[in-house]
Order: C-alpha cells, then structure tokens, then sequence
C-alpha cells in the first residue's frame, strides 16, 4: 500500500539547509500497526508529513496505493490525501468554540451531505468511542483523553485508509494511553492502516513492527 524508494527531504531557510531524510525505504502493507521511534530530530515528523501528503520530499519516490504521489498536482494531492488519509496529534487540534458533535462532524462539510445527516453520522462515531454523552461539551470540558476520542472519531469519519498519528499519546498520562491505544488498536483490527510517531516504549509495544530511525536513515524495522 506505501511503497518509499530512496525518498529524500532537505528543508533549507535562508542561511543554511538540513539535510533530514537520506534515502527512506519503506514498504507498510494494507491494514499494518507501525509505529516510528528516533530521537528528537531524527526525522519522524517530517516522514510523517510526507507519508500523510502534507509535504513534498525532494528525491525518490513516493508510492500510496500504486499512485506515485509527486505525479499529483495540489488539488489532486489534497482530494486523495483526504478519501485516503486522516491524521490524529498529539495537541488534539480540535476547534474550541464547536461542541464534540460538531468537531467529528467537520470533515462532512466538505461532501455534501446535510448537517442533520451530518450531526447523526457524527454521534455514531462518538458513541463507538464510548463518548455519546459528551456530545455536546466543548473541548475545553473534557478530559485529554476524551478529547483524543474526538480527535480520533473526526479522523475516521470519513473512512479513510491509513491513520497517520504524531504522538497521540503525548499529552496524556499512562492510564489514558492505554485507552488510546486499545481503541487504536481495535480500529486497526478493522483494517486501518495504523502509523504512530511516539517516544514511548509502552506505545511501540503495541503495534505490530517498530520503524527506528537515526538522522534521517531507518536503523532497523523490529517486529513484536
Ligand atoms: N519546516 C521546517 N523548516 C526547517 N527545518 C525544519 C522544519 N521542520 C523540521 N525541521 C528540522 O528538521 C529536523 C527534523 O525534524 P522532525 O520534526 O522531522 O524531527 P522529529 O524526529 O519528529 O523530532 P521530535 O521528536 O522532536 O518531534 C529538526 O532538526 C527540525 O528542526
């Protein structure tokens, strides 16, 4: 499903240019649990950013689904970045002033579907995150790891491929993790595609195949 081949990214500002991904190669099969580690710096966000179409790599190429991704021009890329992807953070990047409902709701409005049909939709996928009663609290009214419910809910709603998430359990204490990760665990079972960045151990334990990566280079891809 993700083919990389000798895949290459500089970012360069004004004075000098870092050189941080150096020849990825990388093959995830559909439905696959991986998750990336590396020290701060390594590149991990930045792989992720150019897995998930958010950014462009320079050299190499870059295979979803057969498609090579540099062939795509920016609205293709967008349009396929959402039927394919959704993305989770570890800051939740939910909107303050709209309810739960209305945060999962959002990558709806997007396709034409009613808001009432809309909002329904949304409360389905808040009850599967055991969150229906919250449905109508703003962010700022709940937990962390409730939030990261919602986050995720929005980023399923549209039934995308792969679930790309930097960090999800950043933010959270060891007890919401693990509630995090079962739920991103179960969503895996269903097929989804499953690719989290994390620092943590405890959160690499549970995914199926550990990518490592040191300065730009994969080191080893360790299978649990
Ligand atoms: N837009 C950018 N412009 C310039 N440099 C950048 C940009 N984004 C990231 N970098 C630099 O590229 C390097 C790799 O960053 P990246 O965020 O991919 O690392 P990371 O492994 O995810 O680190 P962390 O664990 O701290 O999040 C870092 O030195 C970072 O400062």
């Amino acid at each position: 499903m993700i083919t990389l081949r000798d895949v290459n990214k500089t970012y360069y500002t004004e004075a000098t240019s870092l050189h941080v991904l150096k020849g990825i190669d990388l093959h995830i099969e559909q439905g696959d649990y991986v998750s990336i580690m590396g020290a701060s710096g390594s590149g991990k966000s930045t792989l992720l950013n150019i897995l998930g179409i958010l950014d462009n790599y320079d050299t190499g190429d870059y295979y979803l689904n057969n498609k090579l991704i540099k062939d795509l021009s920016e609205t293709q890329a967008a349009a396929y970045r959402n039927e394919m992807i959704g993305f989770v953070f570890q800051s939740f990047n939910l909107i303050n002033f709209k309810n739960a409902m209305e945060n999962v709701a959002l990558p709806l409005y997007y396709k034409n579907i009613s808001r009432k049909k809309r909002n329904a939709i949304a409360l389905e996928y808040l009850d599967r995150m055991g969150l229906k009663d919250w449905a109508y609290h703003l962010p700022n009214e709940m937990s962390g790891g409730q939030k990261q419910r919602v986050a995720i809910a929005r980023a399923i709603i549209s039934q995308p491929k792969i679930l790309l998430a930097d960090e999800p359990t950043g933010a959270l204490d060891s007890q919401t993790t693990e509630e995090v990760m079962q739920l991103l665990g179960e969503l895996n079972q269903t097929g989804i595609t499953t690719i989290i960045v994390t620092h943590e151990k405890a959160v690499a334990d549970e995914t199926r195949k550990v990518i490592h990566i040191k300065d730009g280079l994969i080191q080893h891809i360790e299978h649990n």
